[in-house]
């Protein structure tokens, strides 16, 4: 079953949800609007003309931007639920299918009153572009003022990640940032350290080879979890493990792992498409592919080389 969902975006950045109404499957959570494709419909299509019979809004496909693809399955036949940003439409949205309709600032969304599948909407809505990765070779005080010229720079969406030196030291200097962490409403996840995460209410970043340990997401929904993953089988074990976002490697050939086989656009977008969360493209990509890697299903781009150059 494919099912169009139009996330309409307000001038001031608030996204407007439904409640879904009594009787239907998953009544009373709330969602995007938006239905099933019918026979000859492509998204736009069907988006044009469910949002036309539940908000009672027109709306121009020519404004649509693909958000993610989320393959999802209740239990039943599997969906496959597209969700496109609407920013332009003619009318004023109001409930007439829903029980109810309400404009939200994605950040202030409790993601547990949401469809399940709409989890991974939320927060391809929630995440930037952006994921780099500090340098493995730098000390902790070379971090620090990377990742604060960073935050200077814009970046929101950072990965603390200093494999040369302990955990408690790099705990340690990531607890220093927690103040312009605060001061630009940017988020910081410790490679690997679930505990520090905990302590410090950073998030956390995980191995593959932590995934297979865990069987439940190992922090509340206001902290990140995302894992590293290179294939369908670490992805579906993140979706599983609760995660909110992946990044996939290698996509193209990386100096720091000059042996790994990268996957190419091609085979990330298969996998990109066929994983229930955003996932960031990540090995010898930066800031300039962005664009290629949302056209190939990805969220945008994760790394090290490439981000700390500016
Ligand atoms: N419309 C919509 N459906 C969603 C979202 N998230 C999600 O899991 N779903 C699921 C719920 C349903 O199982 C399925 C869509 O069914 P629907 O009942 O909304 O479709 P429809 O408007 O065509 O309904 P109907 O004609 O069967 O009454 O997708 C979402 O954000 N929007």
């Amino acid at each position: 079953m494919h099912v169009a969902a139009g996330v309409l975006v307000d001038g001031a950045g608030r996204v407007l949800l439904a409640q879904r109404p009594p009787g239907k499957h998953l009544a009373g959570r709330w969602e995007f609007p938006g239905g099933k494709l019918e026979a000859g419909e492509d998204t736009a299509a069907a988006l044009v003309r469910e949002l036309d019979e539940e908000l009672g809004i027109a709306v121009d496909p020519l404004s649509f931007e693909p958000l993610i693809r989320v393959p999802w399955s209740y239990g039943e036949r599997p969906l496959c639920l597209d969700a496109v940003i609407v920013r332009a439409w003619s009318g004023v949205p109001a409930a007439l299918d829903a029980a109810a309709i309400d404009w939200r600032d994605p950040r202030d969304v409790d993601p547990s009153l949401l469809a399940p599948a709409d989890r991974a909407i939320l927060a391809a809505l929630r995440l930037p572009e952006h994921y780099p990765v500090t340098p493995s070779d730098v000390s902790v005080e070379r971090a620090a003022t990377l990742v604060r010229a960073a935050l200077a720079r814009g970046e929101r969406l950072m990965q603390w990640r200093l494999p040369s030196v302990s955990l408690a030291e790099a705990r340690k200097g990531a607890a220093g940032l927690l103040p312009e962490l605060r001061r630009f409403g940017a988020s910081l996840l410790l490679n690997r350290d679930i505990e520090g995460a905990r302590e410090l209410g950073l998030g956390v970043h995980l191995s593959a080879a932590q995934l297979r340990e865990l069987d439940a997401r190992p922090l509340p929904p206001s902290q990140w979890v995302a894992a590293s993953c290179h294939d369908a089988d670490e992805l579906a074990m993140a979706v599983r493990c609760g995660c909110d976002f992946a990044t996939v490697s290698p996509v193209m050939p990386t100096a720091s792992h000059p042996g790994a086989e990268p996957l190419g656009w091609p085979r990330f977008a298969k996998l990109a498409e066929a994983a229930a969360l955003p996932v960031f493209a990540l090995g010898g990509v930066g800031p300039h592919e962005v664009a290629e890697a949302r056209m190939h299903a990805g969220q945008g781009t994760a790394g090290i080389r490439a981000f700390w150059r500016a």
